[in-house]
């Protein structure tokens, strides 16, 4: 249109106008602003984002911290309790894995108040190892009891209690700060996608007034026009670039975000194939985790249709987790992995093994099959990315799995504990009132505990607890919840069981500990019994108190009646 309303030539505006040079060249300084604006921004995702990675590795780090604790006084339990040094191992492995881990972690202290923490950590640490050194030293040099009355004096508890707290706290915080730097993140992405916008209209302007004077001026300034083409164009492709940046880092941040509020590894099979495809355009793949027993990777997700990816693959099927890093491999060169979907790659796709690595672990592998040509190299590049932010949010997974885990059980028993108790009982009342079904409640006290505490020491008493622990397991339903209430008290609440089939649950396990053989070191221990009060809802309360106190009640009975039976509430 412009070209043919033209006025004649001498009557137009010329390039060497001194006057629309100078407007020219303030658009062109506009523009080029607001082109740089959203690498400036995309910079700003990328540090909160880098931000997020070292929360989450010191988050990891505490963990470890206190894991190591932990293996050090398990191996000391074990050799107490033992006499065999075999046990020691995990002991000598955390006491020498301990100061470095600690001074990592010391070296990552940002602030007074957290290196205020870490060196109460570091000094409760001291006394905790001291304590197990200690105890081991007792036990090798004096026999089984010195170690254990050290061990009864519950120094080394106060101080693990106190420890857990701690590191608890400082978790906490980074769990906050994570969340802090996740809205940053909206925030920045938020800016970035306007900014993303914002080029590209002023692109799309500078092309359009590019093209008015280039044709205005295209008789005398055929050169002149052609540059300007050219700008128009390189100014339109760094704003598609910027844009394709910023869309994928927030696509990236989403896909995080979502694995974020996955309750276990297995839930990836339907987050994973609404992301990958986004941000790996025209490819298809899949996604492969370490199993636990970390003897081949199990297949968690595909995207991109089936592709005949197999469930399972061993480490040594692939070249990418062989060499620890990215492996590509077309349809004519390169060595092909066993375990891809085509073997070679058709004629126009090349295969992508990238390893997933969080803090030096291998915990995946991600494949995929991306085209051929100019663009493989970037796709490269954005695999060995999307890998990485995986892996991060595969790590984060397990940890947030452990952290539940940790939450909801009784360390010693294997039991849940009191606070899920609770919970399970208020839940499952509810339930029972709308389903109009029955409930019952098993309170379960050990008998004479005391006099085997007082006899044969601590140690033989949580070897009991738990021994019985596992007779209620065994002795239960799945949808039945066994916790231990507190102390030797134990409890149980069976969903949908009437008065009569509680008390035949009880009695089954009943007649389980009673039958228990339990050894400690060269010592046989006594037999074990334990009295059961059981209780219904409705017909012996209706509300978590009242069915507690009856069985409770019916407990006293049981132990009045002489012990090692079950009483049902009155
Ligand atoms: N080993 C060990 N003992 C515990 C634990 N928690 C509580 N106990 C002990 O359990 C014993 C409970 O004793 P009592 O409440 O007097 O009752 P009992 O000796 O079992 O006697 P009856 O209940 O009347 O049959 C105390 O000695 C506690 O120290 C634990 O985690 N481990």
């Amino acid at each position: 249109m412009l070209v043919t309303d033209n006025p004649p030539a001498e009557h137009a505006p010329a390039m060497g106008d001194p006057g629309l040079r100078w407007l020219a060249a303030v658009i062109l300084v506009i523009v080029a602003c607001l082109a740089a604006l959203p690498f400036v921004s995309s910079r700003e995702a990328d540090s909160t984002m880098t931000a997020l990675k070292d929360v989450a590795d010191k988050s990891r780090a505490y963990d470890r911290l206190l894991g190591l604790l932990k293996d050090a006084e398990t191996g000391q339990r074990g050799y107490i309790i033992t006499g065999d040094a075999a046990f020691l191992a995990p002991y000598d492995n955390a006491t020498l894995e301990f100061p470095d881990a600690l001074r990592a972690l010391v070296a990552l202290a940002e602030t007074a108040a957290e290196r205020a923490a870490l060196g109460e950590i570091e000094r409760l640490s001291r006394l905790k190892l001291d304590e197990l050194a200690d105890t081991v030293a007792l036990r090798r040099e004096r026999g089984p009891d010195a170690a254990a009355a050290v061990v009864r004096d519950r120094r080394g508890k106060i101080y693990m209690d106190r420890l857990r707290v701690l590191v608890g706290e400082q978790i906490d915080t980074l769990e906050r700060r994570r969340h802090a730097l996740r809205d940053r993140l909206r925030t920045t992405l938020g800016y970035n996608t306007v900014l993303g916008i914002a080029a590209s209209v002023a692109s799309a302007l500078v092309i359009g007034i590019a093209l008015y004077v280039a044709t205005r001026t295209l008789r005398e300034r055929a050169q002149g026009a052609a540059q300007a083409h050219q700008l128009a164009e390189a100014q339109a492709e760094q704003a598609r670039q910027s844009q394709a940046r910023s869309q994928r880092l927030a696509d990236t941040a989403q896909m995080l975000q979502a694995m974020d509020s996955l309750t276990g590894a297995e839930e990836l099979r339907e987050v994973l194939p609404a992301f990958l495809p986004r941000l790996l355009p025209g490819s298809a793949g899949a996604v492969y985790l370490y199993r636990n027993s970390r003897d081949f990777l199990q297949r968690a997700a595909t995207w991109g249709g089936d592709g005949g990816h197999p469930d399972l693959v061993g480490a040594d099927q692939c070249w990418g987790l062989r060499f620890g890093r990215v492996h590509a491999a077309g349809s004519g060169d390169g060595m092909h992995c066993a375990h891809c979907a085509a073997t070679p790659p058709p004629e126009n796709r090349t295969n992508l093994c990238v390893p997933m690595i969080s803090q030096g672990e291998v915990l995946g592998l991600l494949v995929a099959s991306v085209p051929a040509g100019p663009d493989a190299a970037m796709d490269q590049a954005a695999a060995t990315a999307i890998s990485e932010q995986l892996a991060l949010g595969t790590s984060n997974i397990n940890l947030r799995e452990v952290l539940r885990r940790q939450s909801t059980t009784d360390e010693l028993t294997g039991l849940y504990n009191r606070r899920w108790f609770d919970e399970t009982l208020r839940r499952e009342l509810f339930r029972a009132e709308r389903k109009r079904a029955a409930l019952a409640v098993v309170m379960i006290d050990l008998d004479r505990f005391k006099h085997m505490n007082d006899t044969y020491g601590h140690e033989a008493g949580d070897l009991v607890l738990r021994a019985v622990g596992q007779c209620l397991r065994d002795g239960v339903r799945r949808s039945d919840v066994a916790c231990r209430y507190g102390g030797e008290e134990l409890v149980l609440v069976l969903p949908e069981c009437d008065g009569a089939a509680a008390v035949r649950c009880a009695e089954t396990i009943r007649t389980a500990i009673e039958a228990l053989s339990l050894r400690q070191g060269d010592v046989l221990l006594p037999a074990v019994t334990a009295s059961f009060g059981v209780a219904v809802w409705p017909a012996h309360g209706d509300d978590a108190a009242t069915l507690l106190q009856s069985a409770d009640r019916a407990l006293y009975a049981a132990k009045h009646g002489g012990r090692n039976r079950v009483c049902m509430a009155a």
